[in-house]
């Protein structure tokens, strides 16, 4: 399965936008493509998870996200050919604050990640679940909760119990994994696969195709995302 990550302009222009049928990097026609947001507090593993998924493996030394990266993969589900669109957010408020708006259009998941050995970023999980809210995402859109960096168990701050209050006061199905620990890999796949198997069965996720031109997004030079590339 192939993953790459885009740069901002592809896959926010035109054709790249999330509901719009387009060859892949196989030249496989994948039907529908389903974005799949990752948030939460900065170095909580967002992009080592979505990393971990799309490129099956654990990413080193990742540097802080500056706005936003993408990656994709492409799955079958059921005869169908899906492509998954992650968009691995910046936790860090300077590196996002002009970019949020697109984080959460046409958005048809979302992860909300923390880090087990953080408490602080647990507590923060109330605060990204409201800026879901605050951008209009609609209660439909799947959501799941991910403790992350449970390969460090003993420096754990949040305990499952904690995790759990937490997941069943919002509806939230609770994961908990390591984008490190090699075991976890299939665990970790799961979790994105269980959101696609949702989402492939949720009708109105067809969108219409945008007009070539597409959004355009207007980046600062602080904001510019880093073209980084993990092939
Ligand atoms: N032990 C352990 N470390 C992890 C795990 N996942 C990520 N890390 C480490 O945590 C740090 C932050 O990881 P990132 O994936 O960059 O975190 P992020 O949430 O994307 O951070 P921002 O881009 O700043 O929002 C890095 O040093 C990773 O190596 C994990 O499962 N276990």
């Amino acid at each position: 399965l192939a993953s790459h990550t885009l740069s901002l302009p592809a896959a926010m222009a035109g054709s790249g936008e999330p509901g719009a049928p387009r060859p892949n990097p196989e030249g496989l026609q994948a039907s529908r493509i389903f974005k799949i947001i990752v948030v939460g507090d900065s170095s909580v593993g967002k992009t080592c998870l979505s990393y971990r998924f799309c490129g099956g493996r654990f990413l080193e030394n990742p540097e802080a996200t500056i706005g936003v990266d993408f990656r994709e993969k492409n799955v079958e589900i059921d005869g169908e050919k899906i492509k998954i669109q992650m968009w691995d957010t910046a936790g860090q408020e300077r590196f996002r604050k002009s970019m949020v708006e697109h984080y959460y259009r046409n958005v048809h998941a979302v992860v909300f990640v923390y880090d087990v050995t953080k408490l602080s970023t647990f507590e923060n999980l109330p605060y990204w679940i409201g800026e879901c809210g605050r951008h209009s995402v609609p209660r439909s859109v799947p959501r799941v909760l991910v403790g992350n960096k449970c390969d460090l168990k003993k420096k754990a701050q949040v305990s499952t119990s904690m995790a759990q209050r937490l997941s069943d006061m919002y509806d939230l199905p609770l994961f908990e994994a390591s984008a490190k620990d090699p075991n976890d890999k299939e665990l970790i796949e799961a979790i994105f696969m269980t959101l696609a198997y949702k989402l492939k069965s949720h009708k109105p996720l067809i969108l219409k195709q945008l007009p070539l031109e597409g959004p355009k997004v207007e980046l600062s030079q602080e904001d510019e995302p880093q073209s980084t590339c993990f092939c």
